[in-house]
Parts: structure tokens; sequence; C-alpha cells
């Protein structure tokens, strides 16, 4: 019988023994984070689960009260809002999923409500970022998302930062997000992905022509890639892409989405990115100093999600640590056989992106932010 605590953590779910989704992987992740003791480089805390009230500021009340009410029991019951609401194979009915999209919702308004103090310049929650959940329904693994609700609606959060830079490194387009802000210039979304013109990688939106509509044009850029990007030329691309953003659009909050399946070896993944380049983004984000909440996503190969995070975390606290995992973590085992942070990469996917593409790739983004300057 799980204790009051450990149900107010959301690694304790389990959503389906088929599915790639593994909320183990945050107690992997918190395990790494204190056995290296970088929970001593920062404030802990167990923010209050989202209300209904705070997830109707962004979903639909109908799709909230269903989410609430329907369990793996009573499920038949609700076959007609199961399918209206997208419940599917990705995004199945588990025993509690109302308390699970709570507790990591509840997480994300905290933290972004705590970057408003003053006290406050970085925010972590890896088990928010879920990026695929609609207003009106969920998607991709994702039932709800309040990062919208933060910018959306005319709260405090939006009254203290204008202007939110959004980025997503997760290998999936973040198409809710980006779906959120679409005629809004109060939040520029950017999103990095795996993208195949036949539309055949999920979610199959997020080419270059997703620009926004309305006061939101111009505030939305899609960066779609091939199979294998590699450390350099994702780096270069990313550094090369988000300076010119921020110089642009002058953003007073970034929004960083770190999704880890963007990492080689993932099991949905498709490229080949080191841990030390997917952290070499977050570095590049923190050094510019501005307000940062820092999500998770994404990230199917656990142990590596793992790795990644903590090692992201160690970078937002300022803090080296060294490549040999600490032999007192609790799954130190599932480490193995190099039981170090940064594993050697050996599966490498051909990279599909030619220098030519990634040229003419940059190209084009630029050409887009110019039009920004209105
Ligand atoms: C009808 N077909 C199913 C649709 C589809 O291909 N869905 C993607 C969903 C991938 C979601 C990725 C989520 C994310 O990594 O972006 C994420 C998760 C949290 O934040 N971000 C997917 N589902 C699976 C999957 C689902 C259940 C069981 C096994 C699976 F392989 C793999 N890939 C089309
Ligand atoms: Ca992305
Ligand atoms: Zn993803």
């Amino acid at each position: 019988m799980k204790n009051s605590r450990n149900l107010l953590r959301s690694e304790n779910y389990n959503i389906g023994v088929q599915h790639p989704m593994k909320p183990l992987r945050l107690s992997y992740t918190n395990d790494l984070v204190c056995a290296y003791r970088l929970h001593e480089k920062m404030r802990v805390f167990c923010p209050p689960k989202a209300t209904d009230h705070d997830l109707m500021e962004f979903h639909i009340p109908s799709y909230i009260t269903f989410l609430k009410n329907v369990t793996p029991e009573n499920s038949e019951q609700y076959s007609f809002d199961a399918d209206r609401f997208n419940i599917s194979e990705d995004c199945p009915i588990f025993r509690g999923l109302y308390d699970f999209c709570q507790i990591y919702a509840g997480a994300s308004v905290a933290a972004a409500l705590r970057l408003t103090s003053e006290d406050t310049d970085i925010c972590i929650n890896w088990s928010g970022g879920l990026h695929h959940a609609k207003h009106n329904e969920a998607s991709g693994f994702c039932f709800d998302y309040v990062s919208q609700y933060n910018a959306r609606s005319n709260n405090h959060f939006s009254r203290v930062f204008p202007r939110v830079l959004y980025i997503d490194i997760d290998i999936h387009h973040g198409d809710g997000v980006q779906e959120a802000f679409y005629e809004t210039d109060r939040c520029m979304t950017v999103s990095f992905h795996k993208y195949k013109e036949n539309g055949k990688y999920f979610p199959g939106t997020g080419g270059l022509g997703e620009i926004g509509i309305g006061l939101g044009k111009r505030y939305c850029l899609n960066v779609p890639l091939k199979d294998g990007m590699d450390d350099e030329s994702y780096i270069a691309l990313f550094k090369d892409v988000i300076s010119d953003v921020k110089d642009r659009y002058q953003p007073n909050v970034v929004v960083l989405q770190s999704g880890a399946d963007s990492l080689g070896k993932d099991k949905l993944g498709g490229f080949n990115l080191s841990i030390k380049a997917h952290g070499e983004c977050v570095r590049f984000v923190k050094n510019w100093q501005i307000p940062l909440l820092v999500l998770g996503g994404g990230g199917y190969k656990i142990e590596n999600v793992a790795r990644c995070w903590a090692y992201e975390t160690s970078i937002l606290v300022d803090t080296e640590v060294p490549e040999a995992l600490p032999k007192n973590a609790q799954f130190y085992n599932f480490f193995g056989p190099d039981y170090s942070l940064h594993p050697p990469l050996v599966r490498r996917i051909e990279n599909l992106n030619t220098k030519a593409d990634l040229q003419k790739l940059s190209q084009q983004v630029h050409e887009r932010l110019r039009l920004l300057d209105g």
C-alpha cells in the first residue's frame, strides 16, 4: 500500500507495461540528483496539486471533469467521452491518472509563480513539459499542460513576464504549446524536432511554414530536422537560431522543455545527441541569466533520461559532478555496464541532415526572424 506521501509523487504512477512512458524515470533522476548531493544546492519543494480551477484555466471544463471521474473500472461508461478526448493506446486511462496530472501540473504552476518572486531565477520541474496536450484533448502521452495557463490568461505571471520564450528540444514537435500560443505575440514558441514531409513522424506538424497567425504571426518558429542529427550540427544550429530569437524577441522569461528523447539510442527518437550536447543547449540558455523554467518531456531509455536530467540539474546549479556515478545511488545497478554519467554513444544513426540542408534551413530561419522587426 502506497503511503500518502508516495501518492503525492508523479513518479509512482504506472501508465502501462507496454507503454514507453515510464514515470519511474523520475525516480531514477531524483536518485542521481540526491546521490550527487545536488539537492543541497537548491530549494526543493513539494508543491500543491493543481486545482480543478487551475486546469480549467486552459482546458475545457468537460475534459477536466472527464479526467477527474474516469477510472480503469468505469471507463466503459465513458466510452463516448473517451473517444471525444482522444483516449487511446497513446493516452490510456490508468490508475491515479487525475492525481498524476494534478501533481505534475501543480509543480509547473508553482514553479512559474515562484519565478515571479524576486528570490528565484531558475525553477526545474522534470515531471512537466508534456507538450502535446491540447485544451480539449489528450495527445502523445500528454493529458494536460499548464504553461499555457501561465502565459495565456491575464494573470500575475503574464503581467510580470509580458514576453515568454518557449524553447522545445524534445525530438517531437511541441504542437500543443504551439497551438496554445499560435495567435499571440506574448509567447514565442521555438521547437527543434524530427520531421517527415509525409507527416509520418508523430505528431506530423512542425513544418517551416507554421509561423503563427494574426497577432501571433512570426512568433512561432519551427526547425524541422531529419534522422541522425549529431552533436556538432545540433549545437551549432541551436545556438545560431536561439541567439537570433533572443536578440529579436528579448524575452522576460524562458520556458525550456528539455525532452530527452532527442538523445542517441532513445526508443522513439532518431537523433544521435550525447548527454553533453543536450546539456550544452541548457547551459547556453541558462547563461543568458533570464528567469528560466526548465521542464522535462519525452525520453524512453530511462537510464539515459535520468543521466541527462541529473547532468542538466548540475549545470543549472553551477556544480561540476564526477563522471563516475555515485555508488550510493539507490538504482546504481541499473546504470551498468559503464556506471558513468556520460556513457559511450555506440548505436549511431546515419545523419540524413547534410551540411547543405542545415545551411539552407538556417538561412530560411533567419529570413523568418528578420520579419520580427516589423
Ligand atoms: C495512431 N498512431 C499512434 C500515434 C503515434 O505514433 N503516437 C506516438 C506518440 C509519441 C508521443 C511522444 C511524446 C513526447 O515524447 O513528445 C512527450 C512526452 C511527454 O512530453 N513529450 C507513439 N506512440 C507509441 C506507443 C504508444 C503506446 C505503446 C507503444 C508505443 F510505441 C510510440 N510512438 C499515431
Ligand atoms: Ca521539440
Ligand atoms: Zn518526445
